[in-house]
């Protein structure tokens, strides 16, 4: 809901603000690059005035909440609200809230949350919160009984003073949080067709690195579903970053699959991880990435017990990035819920159909490379550079 009139968005960033001056306009750029190219990607008409800690998307009434919720898909938003600008002159925001009370305002209880950035204003924000109150309850006591509670109302009058201008919204919608996308450098993310990668990927993102997205293709244990899975996440993930590059590196990988299935049984997970890996460096260092992020978890499987995980990461001298390593799988889906990543449909493919009956949860890295074939790093290395690239 908004102010009758709104037709700006009030955007406001978090981590952002923790910056120097010099980072921090640095990240507002950015910011205001991604709030634009949001906008376009979704027909939005809106124009992004970068302004030091609150960006504005100006655009009219018809499409004010559509921006809004547009600034929240943002990385580095941590909320967002459709606001009516007025100028700082108490009288006016009085006003404004009596307005918005008339015409948006029709029963239950309601409280003003006031804040003034600007200390030097001859008013405080509990002297507009208190006198903004009385103004609403004025404004609709003929019709109604109006009610206060400040701590949960059904309506929240929000009023934020700035140095130049007051804005004021009635809802307070919630951005990812984090830093813009772009800020960081950008790493590799090896998605599957599973739950847990997408969400990884989100993750790295949400802290500003920009991901060049791989798949390993399993050949006859991958299948084109969990392919089509793949690419239907990253297309997802894409539409959060549409100024991004979302094509995938579809890495080679069925022969491999293939070996390691006749020759290997305990440990085969542990070297396809590290085949995984090795793949990812060698396509991180072709496209100038500086990590790799994957979906793993502690314990979510036999290859991700920390001793499994400890082992096959010493297949790459890169970080290893695993945002999800402390979560329960039930958290992980609600999280791709929330983006837009889950689908119901569990598909039996991938990394499920190649684990042994008995898989290895202890391995060491001498038995496991004296089990492994000869060469699979080096396999990895040229998987990785004959990878092609495909849209999503
Ligand atoms: N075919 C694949 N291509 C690229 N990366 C993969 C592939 N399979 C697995 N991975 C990576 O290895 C991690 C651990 O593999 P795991 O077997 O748990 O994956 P999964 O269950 O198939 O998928 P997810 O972890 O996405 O739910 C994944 O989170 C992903 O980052």
């Amino acid at each position: 809901m908004h102010p009758p009139g709104a037709d700006t968005v009030l955007v406001r960033h978090g981590d952002v603000n923790t910056k120097s001056n010099t980072v921090k306009r640095y990240m507002e750029d950015i910011l205001a690059e991604n709030l634009t190219a949001l906008l376009e990607d979704r027909s939005i008409p809106g124009e992004v005035e970068r302004r030091w800690n609150r960006p504005l998307v100006h655009t009219d009434e018809e499409h004010v909440e559509a921006a809004t919720d547009a600034a929240t898909d943002a990385f580095g938003v941590v909320s967002a609200s459709s606001v009516l600008t007025t100028s700082t002159e108490k009288d006016e925001i009085l006003a404004t809230l009596e307005t918005a009370a008339r015409e948006r305002y029709d029963g239950g209880t309601f409280a003003v949350d006031a804040r003034r950035a600007d200390k030097r204003l001859p008013y405080t924000s509990e002297d507009l919160a208190r006198e903004g109150g009385t103004a609403i309850w004025e404004a609709v006591e003929d019709e109604f009984e109006p009610a206060v509670d400040l701590d949960d109302p059904n309506l929240t009058f929000g009023v934020e003073v700035r140095e130049d201008f007051a804005f004021v919204y009635l809802e307070t919608v919630a951005g990812p949080g984090g830093l813009p996308l772009g800020s960081q450098e950008p790493v590799i993310a090896l998605v599957s067709g599973g739950i847990d990668s997408p969400v990884a990927a989100y993750e790295i993102m949400k802290r500003g690195c920009p991901i060049v997205p791989a798949y390993v293709d399993l050949g006859a244990y991958g299948g084109v579903d969990h392919e089509a899975r793949a690419m239907e996440t990253v297309r997802t993930l894409s539409g959060y970053a549409p100024n991004f590059d979302a094509q995938v590196y579809r890495i080679p990988g069925g022969d491999v699959v293939e070996l390691l299935v006749g020759s290997m049984e305990e440990g085969r997970m542990l070297s396809l991880r590290r085949f995984f890996y090795r793949a990812a460096e060698t396509l991180a260092a072709r496209v100038d990435a500086n990590g790799i992020v994957t979906g793993e978890a502690v314990g979510q499987k036999s290859s991700q017990t920390v001793r499994n995980l400890g082992v096959t990461s010493r297949a790459t001298s890169l970080p290893i990035h695993r945002p999800l390593l402390t979560r329960d799988k039930q958290e992980i889906v609600a999280m791709a819920r929330e983006i837009g990543t889950y689908t119901d449909s569990t598909i039996d493919a991938g990394c499920n159909r190649v684990a042994p009956d008995r898989a290895e949860t202890n391995a060491r890295l001498e038995p496991l490379l004296e089990a492994e074939p000869d060469g699979l790093l080096e396999r990895a290395e040229e998987a990785a550079m004959n990878a092609e690239l495909v849209e999503p």
